[in-house]
């Protein structure tokens, strides 16, 4: 048997086929090779387009799952913003309102939307106090039909699409960096929202036609070391005693500077030690309660000479009637498109209650409600940028949209008792109301 040749071997012959004579075979040679580079190159051109859709189709996915789990954008997300900002009422108005998911502003948001407003939230969750209590008031929100919208004031291009979608009549200014003493820990925060977020949000606002007509929280503690008793609007505001209370005053001059080259019509309210149900955990009355239930000492500080420091203490629903009042009486802003077309409001008004409270009275208040006696430790106040007393006069809002304070703590605290139990789930405990 013939053994078959490297020839055969490459060219193995076919039964039943004639046989090829060498050149034949050499021409077939060429051919079989040409043709199986080209199939090469067609494997290969095959190939690469392969990978390159396959790439495109990853970054498309990729871009597309950024898109898709961003807490914001979209055409779905765009339908929620607007059915949240739909106006339920004759005459009614559509509110941004930032920090939605805060003390003041979850009450604002709902008291707007129960008398038929359109609501719009914005909130970036931070955890300067527990968020859980945040993620609740958001879930509250969500039931009454409010878009909580997760996003921070320095995010520009949010805002701006927010301002695309919604044509805002008013924005309820409400997020900030707040509490008087935490300055001290981390000062980057309050310049962070209280005046680079304010000013992200002005610029939007001024840029935005219609402009919006804006209402913001200011804060009581911008009289500082202030004496002259009560702390009335024209009263001295240039001696700040936390970083808190200056970058507030900061926000009145920014804000005064956006309506006077803009425009804007601009509300600031001075809020007097707000508490109430869904408060803040790091204020006084809040953390003393939980204390005081759990069986820890609270500390209280005092002034000099062993003063009692004093707080102007307002309800919550007093203080959201002060910010509907606002919105209702703010009047429009002028300019749009950047442009000022004309002088527009500037306001500013203290929402205070009118009886300042001792500390140790509301300690007692506590007790009472709780039925539980406090460990209480006294200490002489640290120089952290509290002010021993504050004490709203309220005249002026009184006289401009009839704010009228009808809310005193005893009875107040009373509620944000009842609130407390229920939430963190005391109600069924024995000895304790
Ligand atoms: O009205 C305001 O402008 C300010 O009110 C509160 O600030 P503050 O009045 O200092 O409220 P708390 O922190 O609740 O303090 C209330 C009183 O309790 C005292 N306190 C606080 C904490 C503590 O551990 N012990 C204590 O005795 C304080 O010295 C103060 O006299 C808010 O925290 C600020 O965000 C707000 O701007």
């Amino acid at each position: 048997m013939k053994m078959p040749s490297l020839e055969d071997e490459l060219f193995p012959s076919t039964p039943g086929k004639f046989k090829i004579d060498r050149a034949h075979n050499m021409n077939r040679q060429f051919h079989r090779c040409f043709a199986s580079t080209s199939t090469m190159f067609l494997w290969a051109l095959f190939l690469i387009a392969l990978t390159a859709s396959y790439l495109s189709f990853q970054s498309f996915v990729d871009s597309g799952s950024r898109y898709f789990s961003a807490s914001w954008g979209g055409i779905q997300w765009e339908k929620h913003v607007r059915n949240s900002a739909q106006i339920h009422r004759s005459g009614g108005m559509s509110v941004l309102v930032t920090g939605a998911a805060g003390f003041v502003g979850t009450h604002v948001s709902l008291a707007l939307k129960k008398r038929g407003d359109g609501v719009v939230g914005l909130d970036n969750f931070n955890n300067y106090y527990d968020p859980s209590l945040k993620r609740a008031r958001k879930s509250l929100l969500n039931s009454h039909g409010i878009l909580v919208v997760e996003g921070d004031l320095n995010d520009a291009k949010l805002l701006t699409k927010l301002f695309d979608v919604v044509a805002f009549t008013h924005v309820m200014h409400l997020a900030a960096q707040a509490g008087v003493r935490y300055a001290m820990e981390n000062p980057n925060s309050y310049v962070h929202s209280n005046v680079a977020g304010l000013v992200m949000l002005l610029e939007t606002c001024k840029s935005a036609n219609p402009q919006p007509a804006i209402v913001w929280a200011s804060s009581s503690s911008v009289y500082g070391l202030n004496e002259k008793v009560p702390f009335s609007e024209a009263d001295r505001t240039d001696q700040p005693a936390s970083l808190y209370a200056a970058t507030k005053k900061a926000g009145e001059e920014i804000t005064h500077t956006y309506n006077h080259i803009y425009g804007l019509s601009i509300t600031g309210l001075r809020f007097f030690t707000v508490y109430g149900p869904w408060g803040r955990p790091d204020m006084a009355y809040f953390s003393f309660t939980r204390n005081i239930l759990q069986g820890k000492p609270i500390t209280m500080y005092r002034g000099k000479n062993r003063s009692d420091l004093a707080r102007d203490f307002t309800y919550i629903d007093d203080i959201v009637k002060g910010c509907l009042g606002s919105l209702d009486t703010s009047g429009k802003s002028t300019g749009s498109g950047g442009k000022k077309r004309g002088p527009a409001p500037y306001r500013i008004f203290n929402l205070g209650n009118t009886s300042p409270v001792k500390v140790p009275e509301l300690v007692n208040i506590l007790e009472r409600h709780l039925k539980v006696k406090a460990k209480r430790n006294i200490v002489d106040m640290p120089g952290n940028g509290d002010v021993p007393f504050t004490h709203a006069n309220i005249s002026s809002a009184q006289r401009e949209f009839g704010y009228k304070p009808t809310t005193d703590l005893q009875t107040g605290l009373k509620k944000f008792v009842r609130w407390y139990l229920s939430y963190y789930g005391y109600s069924n405990r024995k000895g304790v109301r």
